[in-house]
């Protein structure tokens, strides 16, 4: 019988922000019962994968962290990388929260990389959320026009 419950991290290599460790120090406050696994591997085309490697040796969530490029040729491993993810949740039914930022949202590097910190703080408690209290956690936040990386845009 599994011991202790597991979450998982995955960053990469490519990212110009370290958001393995952002992710690292939300979850370590928001799940301190959880054994917390953090991988980095290349690059986003890799997460899949290694989310997968994660899944079967017991992460019961994972939080993946991508860093897509300004190129057209990035964005296509960013819809292999989406689908790969997409896929592998439905497939195991494990919660996995892709949390991507792409280059060009910004020409300012200090503003892109507050929106990667951001983003990642944010989609880090809302794994922690859905592993605790699974979809009703995130119920009172419903519609409100929530977003992670900027100002929320609130409900209509
Ligand atoms: C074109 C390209 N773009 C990106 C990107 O925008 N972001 C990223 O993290 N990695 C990129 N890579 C690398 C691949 O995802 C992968 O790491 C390599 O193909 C090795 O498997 C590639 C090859």
């Amino acid at each position: 019988m599994k011991e202790k419950k597991c979450v998982g991290i995955i960053d990469t290599t490519f990212s110009r922000v370290d958001m393995g460790s952002i992710a690292l120090k939300v979850l370590r406050d928001l799940l301190p019962d959880y054994m917390i696994i953090r991988h980095t591997v290349p690059g986003i085309k890799d997460l899949p994968g290694e989310a997968r490697r994660l899944i079967d040796s017991g992460c019961d969530g994972i939080i993946t962290l991508g860093w897509v490029g300004k190129k057209q040729v990035d964005k296509y491993s960013y819809i292999a990388l989406s689908v790969g993810l997409v896929m592998l949740s439905v497939l195991t039914g494990k919660i996995i929260i892709d949390v991507t930022v792409h280059e060009d949202e910004s020409d300012n590097e200090e503003e892109l990389k507050k929106i990667a910190i951001e983003r990642t703080k944010a989609h880090a408690e809302n794994l922690a959320i859905l592993l605790k209290e699974d979809g009703e956690g995130l119920v009172k936040k419903a519609g409100q026009g929530v977003r992670q990386g900027y100002e929320n845009v609130g409900p209509l």
